[in-house]
């Protein structure tokens, strides 16, 4: 399987005019026109900060299952907030909408997601406050992760104004852009996908995560050691591509409302997280944990999303998405992927 290309941030961060930011930031948008996705290396986040927040992950999920129900996530949509153990999120609702055949999206509204995660906001984001578990349980959770979410919040700053530079547009179009980016609305995921027995490994409908679009602006991807994260290469192809762990590499995929700011000229992609197969095969009984941080940058809920005018009149005049309020958007997806307050 090939794997994604990886592009250097650090001459775009560095460049001291607007001509060589233009240059720089043209090496991550050209991959994202074609694909939807890419690498991101020279993002200036100090590895040690990503280390301490997957140690303090590892710790977190390590404790007994009343330890973390202690900040449980709420059985409604908002706040995405906290504690949702094994079992509970179903990807394949989600995955469903994309599959093509009435017995795939069947088969995955049966499925079920072998992980566990706990959701973190932004501190100031006072109607989605986050839930925490007692300081005394784990004292370094809470600022070893608001750390790691400060520096994100940073990088998906950089990366939201390489994309207005490379989509042209113009200045009123990128104040819109950045108001609608507000700083306090990403949300960051801790994921931990169970170790799998063989026989999880064999039954299709144990998943990690059903191929699917992300509903954000465009997240970022922090993966530990273990992989499985795999893009669709183009739209319709339905060959994947492998977002291989590296020390170093932030992986940055698109999500539908960047799709339609940017009036399709970055796409979002497939992605999904495979289980590996083969991975018994040297008589081992489980596979391991995999850990992986995705944060997801969102725009102010009250956004209506519509392709960026200049960008529009650059493509011609020809709009590819009406508007559509990112509130009703959003409340349609989380229905369809935590049913639990609809049933
Ligand atoms: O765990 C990952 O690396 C990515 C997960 C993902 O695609 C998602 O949660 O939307
Ligand atoms: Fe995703």
């Amino acid at each position: 399987m090939q794997s994604v290309p990886i592009a250097d941030l650090h001459p775009f961060i560095t460049s001291p005019d607007i001509a060589s930011k233009r240059t720089a930031a043209e090496t991550i948008a050209s991959h994202l026109r074609a694909h939807g996705y890419v690498g991101i290396k020279g993002h200036g986040i100090p590895q040690e900060i990503l280390n301490n927040a997957f140690d303090v992950m590892h710790k977190f999920f390590d404790l007994p299952l009343a330890d973390k129900m202690t900040a449980p996530h709420p059985d409604t949509p908002t706040p995405h907030r906290g504690y949702l153990a094994a079992g509970v999120e179903k990807s394949g609702n989600l995955g469903a909408v994309y599959a093509s055949t009435e017995a795939e999206k069947a088969f995955l509204r049966s499925a079920s997601d072998w992980k566990e995660t706990f959701d973190i906001g932004s501190p100031a984001n006072t109607s989605q406050p986050n839930i925490w578990p007692p300081a005394s349980l784990l004292p370094s959770f809470q600022p070893t992760l608001l750390t790691l979410y400060t520096h994100l919040t940073t990088l998906s700053a950089h990366l939201l104004e390489a994309l207005m530079l490379s989509l042209d547009l113009s200045a009123s179009d990128r104040a819109t852009l950045r108001n609608m980016h507000d700083p306090h609305e990403p949300s960051m995921r801790l994921a931990h996908y169970l170790p799998l027995s063989a026989e999880q490994l064999r039954d299709a409908s144990v998943m990690r995560i059903a191929p699917h679009r992300d509903f954000s602006s465009f997240t970022l991807l922090v993966q530990e050691s273990v992989g499985g994260l795999e893009f669709e290469e183009r739209r319709g192809t339905g060959a994947y591509v492998c977002a291989v762990p590296r020390d170093g590499v932030v992986y940055l995929n698109i999500g539908d409302v960047f799709e339609r700011l940017s009036n399709g000229v970055y796409p979002s992609p497939l992605h999904r997280i495979s289980k590996p197969a083969g991975a018994l095969e040297g008589g081992e009984d489980t596979i391991p944990s995999r850990y992986s941080i995705p944060f997801f940058v969102n725009i102010r809920p009250d956004a209506v999303i519509r392709p960026m005018p200049s960008r529009v009149e650059r493509d011609g005049g020809e709009a590819r998405f009406a508007p559509i309020s990112y509130m009703d958007m959003c409340q349609e997806l989380f229905t369809l992927t935590q049913p639990r307050g609809v049933e």
